[in-house]
């Protein structure tokens, strides 16, 4: 029997937003992963990348500015950087983990890119948040710089860019080989790097791809029987945060499509996760399981989650 395949889409807390938070946080999703792995489950993984490719975009601006020698790095340019910085951490950290267990399985990071229309609306309404807190003269410096800031009451400014939908993932075949090398493969990290198709050109745009939306097209693309969100949270709840949260177990997509026009869910963050999960069980692309299945959980729920103990499961 073949073994079941699973996306894993590890989300900013997995991460945090230093290198020393990095190196704390990717260790419990290290574990997480090799948990799924250990009970030999067949994993693609991917990641968000918010808070590092603002991080990069900022570094290259400040250093241009200090020495002319060095250069502004466009913002798919960033992205390429966060997947290397991140992946790399990631890799290598997995790699350890699985060792320690007796596991010999190697991990590779692909740098990947993909397709977004030039026509895209997003390119004109940029709502993608990345990058640190600034403060107000920071935010007004961007705004002279022709960038989008937004302000979030009691914490500061942040940069917001175009988020356009991924339409292709230019490197499939190679992620697709080293899934059939029974590999594990880092992938898509932070939506993939957004380019623009030109002739025999790829062109990297200026935008960030939700992460959320390109773990979708991914695990369609793979076949992947579920499309697992680790995330900051055990389960998707009705009024979150407040006296009367509801956490919700399960629910088919009926049921979500009934959620979603209510607007419930906060947009930006768990929003693009539903509606992605409700993309991932309703499309027939590649589809060759009656038992499509994605999974929102918290990222040291990973295994529990799949065998049913926890999160917020949406199936068909
Ligand atoms: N209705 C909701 N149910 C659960 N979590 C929610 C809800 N609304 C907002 N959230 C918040 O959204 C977060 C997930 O969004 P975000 O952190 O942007 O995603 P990611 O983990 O992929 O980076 C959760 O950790 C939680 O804090
Ligand atoms: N690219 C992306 O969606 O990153 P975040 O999850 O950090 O916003």
């Amino acid at each position: 029997m073949s073994k079941k395949k699973l996306v894993v889409a590890l989300g900013r807390n997995s991460f945090g937003d230093t290198f020393p938070e990095q190196q704390k946080a990717v260790k419990i999703a290290a574990k997480s992963i090799a948990d799924l792995i250990e009970a030999d489950y067949e994993v693609v993984i991917t990641h968000s990348n918010g808070p590092q490719v603002g991080m990069f975009h900022t570094a290259m601006t400040e250093f241009s500015r200090l020495d002319s020698k060095y250069t502004v790095a466009p913002m798919s340019v960033c992205s390429a950087l966060s997947q290397g910085y991140i992946g790399y951490d990631l890799q290598n950290i997995l790699r350890t983990e699985l060792l320690n267990r007796g596991i010999f399985k190697p991990v590779s990071t692909i740098i990947t890119q993909v397709k977004v229309d030039p026509f895209d609306k997003a390119f004109s309404n940029p709502t993608k948040i990345i990058g640190r807190y600034m403060s107000e003269e920071e935010a007004d410096l961007e705004k002279k710089k022709g960038n989008y800031v937004v302000f979030e009451e009691g914490k500061g400014y942040r940069r917001i860019i175009a988020s356009p939908k991924p339409k292709e993932i230019y490197e499939i075949d190679a992620i697709q080989a080293l899934i059939a090398a029974n590999q594990i493969v880092i992938a898509a990290g932070g939506g993939g790097i957004p380019v623009l198709e030109q002739g025999t050109i790829l062109k990297g745009a200026s935008a960030v791809i939700e992460k959320d939306d390109t773990s979708e097209l991914l695990a369609e693309l793979v076949d992947a029987e579920v499309l697992l969100f680790l995330t900051g949270v055990e389960k998707v709840s009705l009024n979150y945060g407040k006296e009367e949260e509801q956490p919700l177990d399960t629910l088919n997509s009926k049921e979500v499509q009934d959620l979603l026009e209510t607007g419930v869910f906060e947009a930006g963050s768990i929003l693009p996760k539903v509606e992605a999960s409700l993309k991932f069980v309703t499309s027939t692309l590649n589809n060759s399981t009656t038992d499509r299945r994605a999974i929102i959980t918290h990222v040291d729920q990973a295994l529990n989650a799949v065998h049913g103990k926890t999160g917020t499961h949406i199936i068909k």
